[in-house]
């Protein structure tokens, strides 16, 4: 009787306690903060190393977030391009540019190699999507010359339709090939030369980290740096290996050392910082780490630092943001809300969450914000 009686109140405590984190969870979702979101926002200082300032997202939403005006014509809302996709990925720039969409923008590209076009096409009729990439094992037999020569092409066609772009994500799923990378490295210098947002991901990060001179001093770049290729940035850049107990004032020198690109460091917490500040976003996530969830992020940033540009040039925003970098901004907003949509997925999938189910939720997320 006793045992059974001790099984029962056991049971409705788990049963409560269940309940409770339940009603927690809801409420985090729903205001975007809570007590323990304080509480954690003051762990972030201890453990990141330095005064962090938990950025005021829920607000950068919303601010950034341009309305669904009737008037406005297709293209007003955000035309994304992804360069990436290659004989081994063709996931990465699929949930880069599917994102994109998801979010809100109007149009979104993608440029990969010839096989992975189509694989990517047959993933969804959304996505326009451009065979013009080409990798060395495709054109082995080819001289010097004819390598020239297609060099030239892949840049002619990109030519045609980059000053259309509000932003380019280089490098989810792009691959290490040399021949690519050379390519693509073009890419990105007539990007800046037209004054076009680039975020830089994944393979993006292998080739800017060796040739730093791609995005040093220019702006409008935003380098999203997983654990992995941080380090390997750090390195490179500071010439040092990185160091935890200043996590604050390393990602500040870091940015300013390439000259005041805005960096947002992923993990646990996001930080972020364009060398004048850093700021946090510790929003509550998801505990699954499946593959895919920094692309969905490059390709939020893409457009959320898009709209942030827009409305400073109409003036749009509250004091406190518009004096914030766009860029920056456009790194709060979309980790914010990769954080929002992986903890609601999480909550209906559980261990078997995906990436795409993710992806399922970044509109839900984002109707229960605005
Ligand atoms: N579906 C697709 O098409 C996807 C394609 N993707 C594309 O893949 C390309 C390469 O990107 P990446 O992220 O795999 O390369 P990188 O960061 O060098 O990691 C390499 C290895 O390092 C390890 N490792 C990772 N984290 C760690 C940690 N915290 N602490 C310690 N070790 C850690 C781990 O290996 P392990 O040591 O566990 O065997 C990991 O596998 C890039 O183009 C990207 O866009 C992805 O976007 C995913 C979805
Ligand atoms: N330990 C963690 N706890 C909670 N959220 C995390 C953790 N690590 C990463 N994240 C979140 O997941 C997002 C993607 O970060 P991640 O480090 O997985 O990128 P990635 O390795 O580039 O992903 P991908 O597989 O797409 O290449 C980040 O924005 C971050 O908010
Ligand atoms: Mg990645």
């Amino acid at each position: 009787m006793f045992v059974k009686h001790g099984m029962n109140s056991g049971f409705s405590s788990l049963a409560s306690s269940a309940v409770l984190r339940r009603q927690q969870f809801l409420i985090r979702s729903l205001k975007g903060y809570s007590v323990s979101d304080n509480i954690r926002m003051e762990a972030v200082k201890c453990l990141s190393g330095g005064a962090s300032l938990e950025a005021n997202a829920e607000s950068v939403l919303r601010t950034i977030t341009p309305s669904l005006d009737p008037t406005r014509h297709k293209g007003q809302a955000g035309k994304i391009a992804v360069i990436g996709g290659c004989r081994e990925y063709t996931g990465a720039p699929y949930f880069a540019a599917i994102s994109a969409l998801k979010i809100g923008a109007d149009l979104s590209h993608v440029f990969c190699t010839e096989g992975a076009a189509t694989v990517i096409k047959s993933y969804s009729p959304e996505l326009i999507v451009h065979p013009i990439l080409e990798e060395s094992y495709n054109i082995s037999g080819v001289n010097d010359e004819g390598k020239r020569d297609i060099s030239k092409k892949i840049l002619s066609e990109f030519d045609k339709w980059m000053e259309r772009f509000d932003c380019l994500v280089v490098g989810p799923g792009l691959g290490r090939d040399p021949f690519l990378l050379e390519c693509v490295s073009k890419i990105m210098t007539r990007a800046r030369q037209s004054n076009v947002p680039i975020v830089v991901d994944g393979d993006g990060l292998f080739l800017v980290t060796n040739s730093i001179e791609l995005v040093s001093g220019y702006r409008l770049a935003v380098l999203t740096p997983n654990v992995n290729e941080y380090k390997r940035l750090v390195q490179k850049v500071l010439g040092c290996d990185v160091n935890d107990q200043n996590t604050h004032g390393e990602l500040l020198s870091l940015s300013k050392q390439i000259g005041g690109v805005t960096i947002l460091r992923k993990g646990k917490f996001d930080l972020i910082s364009d060398g004048e500040k850093v700021q946090s976003v510790s929003i509550y996530g998801s505990p699954r780490r499946c593959g895919g969830q920094g692309d969905i992020l490059s390709g939020s940033v893409a457009v959320f630092l898009s709209w942030a540009r827009q409305c400073n040039s109409a003036a749009e925003r509250e004091s406190t943001i518009s004096r914030t970098n766009p860029t920056v901004l456009g790194c709060i907003a979309g980790s914010a809300l990769l954080r929002k949509a992986a903890a609601l997925a999480f909550e209906h999938k559980k261990r078997s969450t995906l990436t795409t189910d993710i992806i399922e939720h970044l509109g839900q997320r984002y109707t229960l914000l605005s």
